[in-house]
C-alpha cells in the first residue's frame, strides 16, 4: 500500500492532474524516458481515441511496478448471470408498463460488489458503445485479492446504504451514501465494504464519458461546480499474492489468475481519472415565481450522444430545496417523455410519490409511458396552502436515457416488484363538470 493507506483528493473536473505516491516518480518534461525513475514501467491508458478533439480527449500516463500485460494471463469465461448487457430486449416477459420495486434484499450467500450486481434495465447496444444499463448492487463481502475492470463502459456508483472503499489503479475513493463516484472504462479496481455490507445503484454508461452539462443562461456557477469533484491522489499496493482479475468485455465475463496486485501504479498524470462527488454540494436552481421547470435543471452529469441536447444518459438528482412558486402545482406535472426514466431513492421522500417509493427502491417510467404524481400527491398539492416550503432530508435520482430501457428477467420477476403500482393513480377523479371551477368536493 502507498504510504499510509488513507485517501486524499485533488479538486476539479476534467483537469490534467499529476500525483505521485513516492517523491520523484513522475518523469518531468516527457512521458517515456529510456528508464523511468524507481524502475517503474510507463503505460498510457486511453479513454478516447488518440485523435479525439482536445475537449473530449482523455488519457492518463501510469508509472507502475509491472505493466498491465503482466496483470493479464490466459482468460477463461466465467458466469455472472445477473449482470446483463444490451442488447437484451424482452429478456423479461413482462408487458410494458410503469414499474416500481421495493429494495432488492441482501442475498443469503456472501457476494462481493461484482457478484452482487443485479441488472434492472438495459438500453442500446454495448457493441456499438451506445446506451446504458441500470443496476442495483447488494454486497456483503470485501474484494480482497479480487480485482475487476469493465471494458464496456464507465460505472457511475450511487451508494444508498453502507460506505464503499474503492481502490482504483489511480488511488482510493471513500464513498458514502449521498456521494457518488465514477470509475472509468477499463480501469482496474476492487471494492471494500467498511460497514460490512452495502446497497446502491450503478449506471453503466456504454457511450461517451459523463461530463458537466452546459449551464446556458444560468451562467458560470451553481448546479454541480467543478471544484466539488474529487480525484484521488496516487496510491498503490505492492502485494505478491495469488489474485484474480475479472473482466467484463462485450457483455461477457472472463477471469485471469495472477500472482500479485494489479493496483501497482506509484505515480500518474493525465485527465482520464476516477472521481467522487458529494451530492450535497449541488446548488439547485429552480422556479422562483411560478411553474415547475423541466428536471434537466437538476442534471449533475450528462453523457452526450452524437446528437446535440440528446443525452445517451443523464444523471439527475432531486435534492433538498425550497419550493416557493406561487399559484403552482408544485410536484412534477403529469407527462409522457421520449426519454426513459429509471429512478432510485437514496433517502427521505420523493414529492411525486410520498408513499410506496422507499429508500433503496426503484421505478421505471419508460419511453412515452404516462406518469406523474399519485392520487394522494395530486390531491395534496392541488389543495396546499402555498407558502415557502422546504423539501428537506431527501435525495432521489434518475438515470434518464434517450433510449428505451428494457427490463431484465431479474427485474421482471423480482419479488419486491409492486404488482399494484399502477393503482397509485386509480384514485384520480374526473374533476371536469362543465364549470370553470371544476369539481373539487
Ligand atoms: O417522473 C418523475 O418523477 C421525474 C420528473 C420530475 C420532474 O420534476 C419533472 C419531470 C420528471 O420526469
Ligand atoms: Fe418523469
Amino acid at each position: 500500500m502507498s504510504a499510509d493507506n488513507t485517501s486524499a483528493y485533488m479538486p476539479g473536473f476534467g483537469n490534467d492532474f499529476e500525483t505521485e505516491a513516492l517523491p520523484g516518480t513522475l518523469p518531468q518534461g516527457q512521458n517515456s524516458p529510456q528508464r523511468c525513475p524507481y524502475g517503474l514501467y510507463a503505460e498510457q491508458l486511453s479513454g478516447s481515441p488518440f485523435t479525439a478533439p482536445r475537449a473530449t480527449n482523455e488519457r492518463s500516463w501510469l508509472y507502475r511496478i509491472r505493466p498491465s500485460v503482466k496483470h493479464s494471463g490466459r482468460y477463461k469465461a466465467v458466469d455472472l448471470p445477473l449482470w446483463k448487457s444490451a442488447p437484451a430486449p424482452f429478456d423479461s416477459e413482462l408487458p410494458i408498463g410503469q414499474t416500481r420495486w421495493d429494495p432488492v434484499p441482501y442475498p443469503a450467500e456472501a457476494v462481493d460488489f461484482i457478484a452482487g450486481m443485479r441488472t434492472m434495465t438495459t438500453a442500446g447496444d454495448v457493441h456499438g458503445q451506445a446506451g446504458m444499463a441500470s443496476h442495483t448492487y447488494v454486497a456483503t463481502l470485501d474484494m480482497q485479492d479480487a480485482y475487476f475492470f469493465n471494458a464496456d463502459g464507465e460505472l457511475l456508483v450511487v451508494p444508498q446504504e453502507g460506505r464503499l472503499r474503492v481502490f482504483t489503479e489511480l488511488g482510493i475513493l471513500d464513498v458514502a451514501p449521498l456521494e457518488i463516484c465514477v470509475i472509468p472504462r477499463g480501469m482496474v479496481f476492487r471494492v471494500e465494504l467498511p460497514d460490512g455490507r452495502a446497497r446502491g445503484y450503478v449506471c453503466e454508461n456504454y457511450g461517451a464519458t459523463f461530463t458537466l452539462p452546459d449551464r446556458g443562461p444560468i451562467g458560470a456557477n451553481c448546479l454541480a461546480n467543478p471544484r466539488d469533484f474529487k480525484t484521488p491522489t496516487a496510491a498503490f499496493e505492492d502485494k505478491e499474492k495469488p489474485s484474480t482479475v475479472t473482466v467484463k468485455w462485450c457483455g461477457r465475463f472472463y477471469v485471469t489468475e495472477i500472482g500479485h496486485s494489479p493496483l501497482d501504479v506509484v505515480a500518474w498524470h493525465g485527465n482520464y481519472v476516477p472521481y467522487k462527488y458529494d451530492l450535497r454540494t449541488f446548488s439547485p436552481v429552480g422556479a422562483i415565481l411560478f411553474d415547475h421547470p423541466d428536471p434537466s435543471i437538476f442534471t449533475v452529469l450528462t453523457a452526450p450522444s452524437g446528437e446535440p441536447g440528446t443525452a445517451n444518459v443523464d444523471f439527475v438528482i432531486f435534492p433538498p430545496r425550497w419550493m416557493v412558486a406561487e399559484n403552482t402545482f408544485r410536484p412534477p406535472w403529469y407527462h409522457r417523455n421520449i426519454m426513459s426514466e429509471f429512478m432510485g431513492l437514496i433517502t427521505g421522500q420523493y414529492d411525486a410519490k410520498e408513499q410506496g417509493f422507499i429508500p433503496g427502491g426503484m421505478s421505471l417510467h419508460n419511453m412515452m409511458l404516462p406518469h406523474g404524481p399519485d392520487a394522494d400527491g395530486f390531491e395534496k398539492a392541488s389543495r396546499a396552502e402555498l407558502g415557502p416550503q422546504k423539501l428537506d432530508a431527501t435525495m432521489a435520482f434518475m438515470f434518464e436515457t434517450r433510449l428505451p430501457q428494457h427490463l431484465t428477467d431479474f427485474a421482471g420477476s423480482l419479488e419486491t416488484r409492486q404488482e399494484d403500482y399502477i393503482d397509485c393513480w386509480a384514485g384520480l377523479k374526473k374533476r371536469f363538470n362543465g364549470t370553470p371551477e371544476g369539481d373539487w368536493d
